[in-house]
């Protein structure tokens, strides 16, 4: 491990973005196909992996849903969240904020209620063993429709105390932020916050939308938005949270090169961004290896990655008295590095 290793895994973080579908790892996958005699399209671990090789988010979409495919019970929720939060927290991760897409789940006849019980069984045990907490997002699928989303909200609602915020993933393209501006209305009025999808793969119109439409609370990605002087201002003036994943960018094409990666002109732009690892298992890293990417690619100081740190936290829906304790411990572990 170099210094700059060290430094990155000892940083305390929030992740922001995080799917917790795409943290399925093969060999997990396996595992839950051959418990739950579900049939996959897979010879071995290694033939998996060598399927994930996308050009476009849709490439890795249809892979990511079929490999959902093996999860059907609560404990095979429980399973995959805990290994996650065994990765997390290896990688300095105190605080994680996980989304999960109930509608992969529950239009293929799982209920709600084992996929949500298995996450949270697993958040408890996190917090009691690493002493890591976590909040859930919804997800609502973008290329389903509104109603479709409505029907999710209401499945929902007997969790709705342990749901932290809603949001929209899935395929960007042709699904504007518009779409779904009124379950987005009716779960702010539950008293949910939204974080969106926007500016992945969509044109800085769906970030406008996000703001002006649906009046987010955060970004997720919003790189696209830098093609754009004005919105790149007005999100830095608002200090707007991005949740920037580069390998995920990197894996989706959504840059040719990890060398062009964008995070130290969001910085300089004023930008709040963060880093975090979207779908780990199906891009090739954790958290610290996003960190690591940039800190390489981009010549990041230790400096700019403590800024990044702090942004998780300021970003997160945690509240001020929870954020101001994560600040001092990066203030000591920034302190007891010097
Ligand atoms: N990066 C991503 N963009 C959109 N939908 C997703 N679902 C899982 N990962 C996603
Ligand atoms: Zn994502």
């Amino acid at each position: 491990m170099t210094d700059l290793d060290s430094f990155i895994a000892g940083l305390p973080k929030a992740e922001l973005h995080l799917h917790i579908e795409g943290s399925l790892e093969p060999e997990l996958m396996f595992e839950l196909a051959q418990r739950n005699g579900v049939e996959i399209p897979y010879e071995s671990v290694e033939d998996v992996r060598a399927a994930y090789a996308f050009t476009r988010l849709q490439d890795f979409l249809d892979i990511y849903y079929a490999g959902a495919n093996v999860l059907r019970t609560r404990q095979d929720f429980h399973d995959m969240a805990m290994a996650y939060f065994e990765r997390a927290a290896q990688d300095g991760v105190v605080h994680a904020e996980i989304m999960f897409d109930p509608q992969t789940h529950t239009d293929r006849g799982i209920p709600f209620a084992e996929v949500i019980e298995g996450l949270l069984s697993a958040m408890a045990e996190a917090e009691a063993k690493h002493g890591m907490t976590s909040q859930l997002i919804l997800s609502f699928l973008r290329h389903l429709s509104e109603e479709a989303a409505f029907e999710t909200l209401a499945m929902a609602e007997p969790w709705l105390d342990r749901i932290t915020a809603v949001g929209l993933d899935s395929s960007e393209l042709g699904h504007p932020p518009v779409k779904f501006a009124q379950v987005l209305a009716a779960a702010r009025e539950k008293g949910l916050k939204i974080t969106l999808h926007a500016g992945e793969e969509g044109p800085p119109e769906y970030v406008y939308q996000a703001l002006d439409l649906i009046e987010a609370d955060r970004i997720d990605h919003g790189n696209r938005a830098l093609e754009d002087p004005v919105l790149t201002q007005r999100l830095a003036e608002m200090g707007m949270t991005l949740t920037v994943c580069p390998l995920s960018n990197l894996k989706l094409c959504v840059i040719d090169d990890i060398a062009q990666h964008p995070i130290d002109r969001m910085l300089q732009a004023g930008l709040k961004a963060t880093l975090n690892s979207d779908d780990p298992a199906y891009f090739g890293g954790y958290i610290a290896d996003n960190y690591r990417a940039v800190a390489d690619a981009r010549g990041l100081t230790r400096d700019d990655l403590v800024t990044i740190a702090r942004n998780s936290f300021t970003g997160s829906f945690l509240p001020a008295d929870a954020i101001a304790r994560h600040m001092a411990a990066i203030d000591a572990y920034v302190g007891a590095q010097a």
